[in-house]
């Protein structure tokens, strides 16, 4: 399953140049975006979501190219940002309404829904200023399941989280994924890839080291393990596919 296509993608922030000629093609039902600190993952999540333009190249959606068209992706997709923080003073339920207002989603039944998929709804009328951290993480998914997206970007949905919390939620990626949604993860949980991810794509300093079947990166390093084989890709240029011009 083809959703997203980059084409010779350059992006400068300030004076930092962040990627140039990036190519690449996300298929798969669940990828993993892996890669160290800095290597441009949150700047690539932006970038799917319309949220950062490219300086030049295109970016193309089920084909059609989203700098032009914007409007195509953000109907189509939810984003988890990696840092969401709602006013504070708003309870769960509010957060939904006042964000489902803004992408004219405003049925009371769609919103009880992602209270429920999210397993919010027991404090879904209580201050989100209150939440525990694994909560807020929960609610920055139930805004991005608002318009139903067929594509999720999550930036680290399971940073900081106790382990029991980071299983519902793979529980419940996992049961989006199998509804037919393509689910985009970026995370340092190489265990969190090998449990849900058919895919990986591993960027390192605005490059992309490899992307395809997490299978074919187990077989391409010699490693048994997805840790084994993300540090011996790291390490050893002679594994590495560099998708970008240098
Ligand atoms: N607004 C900006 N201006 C200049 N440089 C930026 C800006 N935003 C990000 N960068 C730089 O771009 C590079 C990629 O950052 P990005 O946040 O995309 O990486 P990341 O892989 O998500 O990192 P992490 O795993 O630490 O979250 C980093 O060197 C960062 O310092």
């Amino acid at each position: 399953m083809l959703t997203y296509e980059l084409r010779d993608v350059s992006l400068t922030l300030g004076r930092k140049r962040i990627f140039s000629g990036l190519d690449l093609k996300l298929e798969g039902r669940v990828i993993g975006l892996l890669g160290p600190n800095g290597a441009g993952k949150t700047s690539l999540m932006r970038l799917l979501a319309t949220l950062l333009r490219p300086t030049r190249g295109q970016i193309l959606l089920h084909g059609r190219d989203i700098v032009r068209e914007p409007a195509y992706a953000r109907t189509r997709i939810g984003y988890v940002p990696q840092h969401f923080r709602p006013p504070g003073d708003l309870t769960g339920r509010q957060v939904l309404q006042y964000l489902g207002a803004l992408r004219d989603v405003v049925e009371a039944e769609r919103i009880d829904r992602c209270l429920v998929q999210t397993g919010l709804s027991r404090v879904a009328d209580q201050a989100a200023g209150a939440y525990s951290g694994g909560t807020l993480r929960r609610l920055a998914l139930a805004q991005a399941l608002l318009s139903d997206p067929q594509v999720l970007l999550m930036d680290e949905p399971t940073a900081g989280l106790d382990p029991e919390e980071q299983d519902r939620f793979q529980t419940l990626v996992r049961g989006l994924a199998e509804r037919g949604a393509q689910v985009l993860i970026s995370t340092h949980l190489l265990a969190e890839v090998s449990q849900l991810a058919d895919t990986a794509v591993v960027l390192h300093e605005g490059r992309i080291l490899f992307a395809g079947p997490a299978p074919d990166l187990l077989a391409r390093t010699g490693a048994q393990r997805l840790q084994d084989a993300y540090l011996r890709l790291l390490r050893d240029p002679a594994l590495q596919v560099v998708g970008a011009r240098p």
